[in-house]
């Protein structure tokens, strides 16, 4: 579901912090990374040069640790001033972890590859060295869990107790088609699953449907057809946003899911029952992924963090001021984040991990990039200078905006649906509201106008028949002038169309009629001879238009049938025969 990526220099292991990092990069890092150990080792030993780090990594002058711990060792060389906000709480105690995990163990996400201190206590590394980290690979590809235990969220489906657990425990994977919105974790259970299946000997192909042709296709089944024959090998086959396969192009591997061939794990943000062949889709487990909540994306941002050796900062302790004199290098400066910026991230991110962990890297990247050196104080007196990461910089990192909506998926059906019942409720805020989650996030204009028109006659009908007109006025207004002028256009019709009298009378009439239609056995009747016209001599001499009765040439009403003859008497607006 990633778009195509420019061609990667070849990456290296660093055998310290296991972080994978472009090849050129490597003695500098593995400086970096040696030094930081021995820091980390000996705190106490090698005393820091500079006194403002000093003051940074004892605890703060005339605090009861100070006194008490004397020439002893300290605890921690950093933590004594972050511990206490959010941040170094939720480090140690993410919500929802999907992978569980003994009851006294840490529900934290475990640290990731580079990240040497568990437990929460960590020292911020050097811009360089952040920034050889950030090379290579996106961030959100290289933290891309490998193990259920680091896999955030998602617990309905891969709680303690349920089914996909149990089943993706005992190594039996069923055909599952993965459902939910972008970044919320498909394509990562699917690795899970694939690391997981590997321990049994288990094939995991993967296939994206946006690139893979048919032919690609016959080929990995032909290979799992042998596999299977000739090692009793199994197949899973995963394909990335199967909605992108043409429905003759699922059916190429239906029979060879049927048959077992083949284990299918397909992955969608589009609503299966419209997207997925419904032969397959009826083999196939849906299983339907969240979009993150704010607390997971706080978890898995925090795990990148401290992946990257970033320290965060604590809300309340903390003043931000230009470093004016201060003689240190950026690329040797400690980098810190506000833990207000993780926060904003995780709810501006909207669920999508991908786009918060990019957000992430931007901003990291632009501030590393810009080298600009800040003076942070505590509330304590302690004071470091560093690179700092501030909610500012996080959302410009994020460069969007926060109201997210998928044009062309599932998002859109659901925000018109929640506008029409809104109206139909004749609730005019919620209306408002729902218009406006449409149009401020790109919504076509035209497209609810629309639906405007059809909601004045489904929904408001003949209780007032000037909606259609407001309807189709509205429309055309859209028409001229475009957005963002005729959100108001749209604004009005919709507050019109809330306040309006209700009437279904006769979308319920024509339903009726719809279904007669449908329902009726054998040929339709014909049409009453006298109700045809008979332009012709030899129409007349059939009986066309015989007896018809032309009802402006009577004064009182006029008796005549004007329905076939079996359906004579039928009330399509009470939906019986009268
Ligand atoms: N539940 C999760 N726990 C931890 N990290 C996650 C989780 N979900 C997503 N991520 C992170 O976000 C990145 C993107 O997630 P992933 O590719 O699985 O999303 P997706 O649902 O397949 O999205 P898309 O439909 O856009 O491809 C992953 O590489 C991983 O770093």
């Amino acid at each position: 579901m990633e778009g195509a990526r420019p061609q990667e220099a070849p990456l290296v292991r660093c055998p310290v912090c296991m972080w994978e990092l472009p090849a050129a990069h490597i003695n500098s890092h593995l400086d970096g990374c040696l030094q930081q150990q021995l820091a980390a080792e000996q705190p106490e030993r090698s005393p820091q040069p500079s006194s403002k780090k000093m003051r940074l990594c004892g605890p703060p002058a005339g605090s009861s640790e100070e006194q008490e711990g004397g020439s002893g060792p300290s605890p921690s060389p950093v933590f004594p001033l972050f511990h206490k906000g959010r941040a170094a709480a939720a480090s140690l105690g993410a919500p929802g972890r999907a992978g569980g995990g003994d009851a006294g163990q840490e529900r934290g996400a475990s640290p990731a590859p580079g990240f040497s201190e568990p437990g929460g206590r960590s020292t911020a590394l050097s811009g360089e060295t952040v920034a050889q980290k950030l090379e290579g690979k996106p961030l959100a590809d290289k933290l891309r869990p490998d193990t259920l235990g680091d896999y955030v969220g998602q617990e309905q489906v891969l709680g303690a107790h349920t089914l996909l657990r149990s089943l993706l425990e005992a190594h039996e994977i069923p055909s599952l088609i993965l459902w939910g919105p972008p970044g919320c974790g498909k394509t990562t259970l699917a690795h899970i699953i694939a690391n997981n299946s590997k321990k049994n000997g288990t094939r995991f192909v993967i296939l994206s449907a946006t690139s893979a042709k048919t032919n690609d296709v016959r080929d990995v089944i032909k290979q799992a057809e042998n596999e299977k024959r000739l090692f009793k090998r199994k197949t899973i086959l995963f394909i990335d946003e199967i909605h992108r396969f043409n429905k003759s192009q699922q059916d190429t591997f239906l029979p060879h899911v049927e048959c077992g061939t083949v284990t299918l794990i397909g992955a969608t943000t589009e609503n299966p029952s419209f997207q997925v062949n419904s032969a397959l889709l009826s083999r196939c487990r849906v299983i339907v992924l969240e979009k993150l909540s704010v607390d997971a994306m706080e978890a898995i941002l925090i795990r990148a963090i401290k992946s990257l050796g970033i320290q965060i900062l604590g809300q309340d302790e903390q003043h931000i001021g230009s470093a004016n004199g201060s003689n240190s290098k950026s690329s040797e400066s400690p980098v810190y984040i506000e833990e207000k910026a993780i926060s904003t991230l995780s709810y501006l991110c909207d669920g999508d991990a991908r786009t918060g962990l990019n957000g992430l890297q931007l901003a990291v990247q632009a501030r590393l990039t810009a080298g600009k050196i800040s003076h942070w104080t505590s509330t304590q007196g302690s004071s470091v200078d560093g690179i700092f990461i501030t909610e500012d910089h996080v959302k410009e990192g994020l460069q969007r905006s926060h109201i997210l909506y998928d044009r062309a998926g599932e998002e859109h059906y659901n925000c018109i649906s929640a506008l029409h019942k809104s109206m139909r409720g004749s609730d005019e805020n919620a209306s408002l509201y729902w218009l406006a989650r449409m149009l401020e996030g790109g919504e076509n204009p035209l497209y609810v106008a629309r639906r405007l028109v059809r909601f004045a006659s489904e929904d408001i009908g003949l209780a007032d028949p000037s909606a259609l007109t407001q309807a189709v006025a509205a429309y055309q207004g859209c028409h001229f002038i475009g957005m963002p002028e005729c959100e108001v256009i749209l604004a009005q019709c919709v507050v019109y169309f809330a306040r309006a009298p209700k009437s279904i009378e006769v979308y319920s009439a024509y339903s009726n009629v719809k279904a007669c239609l449908r329902n009726h056995q054998g040929p339709l009747p014909p049409v009453p001879l006298h109700l045809r016209n008979a332009p012709t001599r030899l129409m007349k001499d059939l009986g066309y238009g015989k007896d018809y009765k032309y009802n402006p040439a009577y004064k009182e009403p006029v008796a005549q049938e004007y329905l076939p003859e079996e359906l004579k008497g039928m009330d399509f607006f009470k939906g019986r025969r009268m």
